[in-house]
């Protein structure tokens, strides 16, 4: 079967062009192209099928071949794969696990707008929210050199998450003004993978929450760079919050 490779930030991901349907889902073949030494190597898998009221539909599998949530690079990745098909022009409207998004491709980046996000759950120690999928929100210091994969594993796997279906864990570090840097430790990928999307727009609300960063937040990640614009809407929600960095296609190829 034909495939392609996209990548953003660092978050890269197995497409398929399914709009005949005839992708054969099943979680080991999934979990088998996307194994990094057996297989194609990818954090996710995505198939772009027809939809009857939107441009296209995405559906989204982790490496692990479980459905995933709504994974913020992938919908950027597919918003590019969409566009180099001629699926659609710069501007889109698509549907995906979570609900309706808007999207526009520009020649370095795709701008992604995810969904509203109300209610964050806020301790002590950490923020938890949902911003398409699950997230966890932790500030560290010396982020370089934290044990993001011990540390976010026990996080995931251990309580009160890990019966809630588990969690993405994300460790934060401020680095400037509205500039943040992520690492994050994915569900699903069960491991650091080097860019998370829908984790670094959970850490920029929260760094607008508890530390008061405005409406357009920086965060470097370990594969790139990304943006988060947002408008506040309430005392713990956002709407018109939008994904923005770089998508691109790595290579293609037969499976
Ligand atoms: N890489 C993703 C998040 C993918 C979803 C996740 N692993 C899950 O199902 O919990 C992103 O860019 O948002």
């Amino acid at each position: 079967m034909k495939f392609y490779k996209y990548q953003g930030a660092g978050n890269d991901f197995v497409v398929i062009d399914d709009r005949d349907k005839s992708f054969p889902v099943s979680q080991e073949l999934i979990a088998q192209m996307c194994h990094r030494r057996f297989g194609i190597g990818a954090d996710g898998l995505m198939l772009l099928q027809s939809d009857e009221q939107y441009d296209f539909r995405m559906v989204y599998f982790n490496s692990d071949g479980t459905e995933g949530s709504m994974c913020g690079n992938g919908g950027r990745c597919l918003v590019r794969f969409a566009h180099d098909l001629g699926v659609i022009g710069d501007q889109t409207t698509f549907i995906a696990v979570d609900g309706e998004h808007e999207a526009s491709v520009n020649p370095a980046t795709i701008s992604l707008k995810m969904i509203d996000v109300k209610g964050v759950e806020k301790t002590e120690k950490y923020d938890f929210m949902n911003t398409g999928s699950p997230h966890y929100v932790e500030y560290v210091e010396n982020l370089a050199e934290y044990d993001v994969y011990s540390h976010g594993k026990g996080i995931r796997y251990g309580e009160p998450f890990v019966s809630k279906g588990g969690t993405n864990v994300n460790f934060v570090e401020v680095t400037g003004p509205n500039a943040l840097s992520v690492r994050t430790y994915e569900r699903g990928v069960e491991d650091e993978t080097y860019a998370c999307g829908t984790g670094v727009t959970a850490c920029a609300l929260s760094a607008n929450l508890r530390l008061g960063f405005e409406n357009a937040i920086d965060v470097k990640v370990l594969g790139g760079d990304l943006r988060i614009e947002f408008t506040k809407t309430g005392e713990d929600s956002f709407e018109n919050v939008y994904l923005i960095g770089p998508a691109v296609k790595v290579f293609e190829g037969e499976y």
